[in-house]
């Protein structure tokens, strides 16, 4: 069995070894000569799977994707040939909360703001947006949900239109799909004119994909009167639209998903479903594999409480490192050189807080409490 895997997929060697034999392509770069040969290709977000890329190769079974998000997959192609197809839903949505949260509290001591005093609205309810929401409703923080889909399908879920909500939130923060046709597309969905209709001081948080918001739109709103704003992703990625960078309060490369947890888990989803595909058990398990993070237990009082939350979160993860990254390496090493060496970074769940009372809102959070 031929495995053809992404570079950047960590543990892809540990978790296939007894599956087949593993040969790693450059993602950005991959042609179809190169993957002629693959009975199993296992891409991240960057390699476009179409017809051209796939049409050398007559062999192929398996297509799994180590990501959410599944804009860069012709699935309509991979059925058409009967090549079975997998994602990996939910494996960072952890990491991508995590992300928001530390920017949001970069954003409050910037700009002095109380957070429990600001509404944020949430575009795109599924893991990330729930999870976002979980954890700002334990936070105390107000919370607006958008999500059209989920309001056709369930009675009770309580959803404001966007329209509504770009009037009232004090931030709005993006997890949507990228959808270019349908119902409710997402390409662009915050245009010139949606822009023009958020609070003059409303923040903008996009850790979805780039092109759910017209970037040259942004750009021109924010030369005429600047928001505060936080960018992980990019239209054209990777060439993206440098200019933008000034006006960004938080700048990044498409990491935000990037936890040491959320990439493994995302190649363990793979492996779980080409062993169900091929009949195997699995014989691998993620624990096994991860690193002992550096610190493992932390012992918190009974006075420990919400404020204290960003101190501890500081000690795993602060935007304000990736910002810094970006801003001193984008252009002299690229936007593709941020992603492949980026450093290290657990997700809150490796650290377990101990103590006689922890409260149970840290869970929420995504803290490993007891
Ligand atoms: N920056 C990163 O590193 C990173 C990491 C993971 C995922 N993502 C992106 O985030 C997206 C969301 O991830 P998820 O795990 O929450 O996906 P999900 O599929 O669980 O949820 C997406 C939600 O968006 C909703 N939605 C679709 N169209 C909408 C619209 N027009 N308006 C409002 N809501 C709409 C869907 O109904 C769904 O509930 C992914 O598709 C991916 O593109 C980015
Ligand atoms: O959709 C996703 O899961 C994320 O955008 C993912 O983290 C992107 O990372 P990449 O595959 O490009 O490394």
């Amino acid at each position: 069995m031929k495995i053809f895997a992404d570079e950047n997929m960590p543990l892809v060697r540990e978790f296939f070894a007894d599956v087949g034999e593993v040969t790693l392509f450059n993602g950005r770069t991959a042609t179809a000569s190169e993957l002629a040969e693959a009975d199993i290709l296992l891409v991240r977000s960057v390699t476009q799977v179409d017809e051209p890329l796939l049409a050398k190769n007559t062999r192929l079974r398996f297509v799994g994707t180590a990501t959410i998000g599944m804009d860069h997959i012709d699935l309509a192609y991979l059925g058409k040939r009967n090549i079975a197809f997998s994602s990996a839903p939910g494996c960072n949505a952890q990491s991508v909360v995590e992300y928001v949260l530390s920017s949001l509290w970069c954003l409050a001591e910037r700009y002095q703001w109380q957070l429990s005093n600001k509404t944020v609205g949430i575009v795109g309810v599924g893991s990330i947006g729930s999870r976002l929401a979980a954890a700002l409703t334990a936070m105390q923080i107000p919370v607006l949900l958008c999500d059209p889909l989920r309001a056709e399908q369930q009675s009770d879920f309580v959803h404001t239109d966007f329209t509504s909500l770009c009037q009232q939130a004090d931030i709005i923060s993006f997890h949507t799909p990228l959808v270019k046709a349908g119902s409710y597309p997402t390409k662009h969905l915050l245009n010139s004119e949606c822009l023009a209709r958020l609070k003059p001081s409303c923040a903008v948080i996009n850790a979805s994909r780039g092109a759910v918001i017209d970037n040259a739109a942004l750009l021109a709103a924010q030369q005429i009167q600047r928001r505060p704003l936080v960018l992980d992703v990019w239209e054209q990625e990777p060439d993206i639209l440098l200019p933008l960078l000034p006006y960004c309060d938080i700048a990044t490369a498409h990491i935000a998903g990037h936890s040491v947890e959320g990439k493994a888990r995302g190649t363990e989803m793979l492996y779980q479903r080409c062993c169900q595909l091929l009949g195997i058990a699995p014989t691998v398990t993620l624990s096994q594999l991860l690193p002992v993070p550096a610190v493992e237990k932390l012992q918190i009082s009974a006075n420990f409480g919400l404020p204290d939350v960003q101190s501890v979160a500081r000690m795993l993860y602060d935007v304000q490192r990736d910002d810094a990254l970006f801003r001193h390496h984008i252009e002299g090493k690229g936007f593709d050189w941020l992603r492949k060496s980026y450093p290290a970074r657990r997700e809150f769940s490796a650290l377990q807080l101990v103590g006689q009372a922890t409260p149970a809102w840290l869970g929420q959070l995504g803290f490993n409490s007891q």
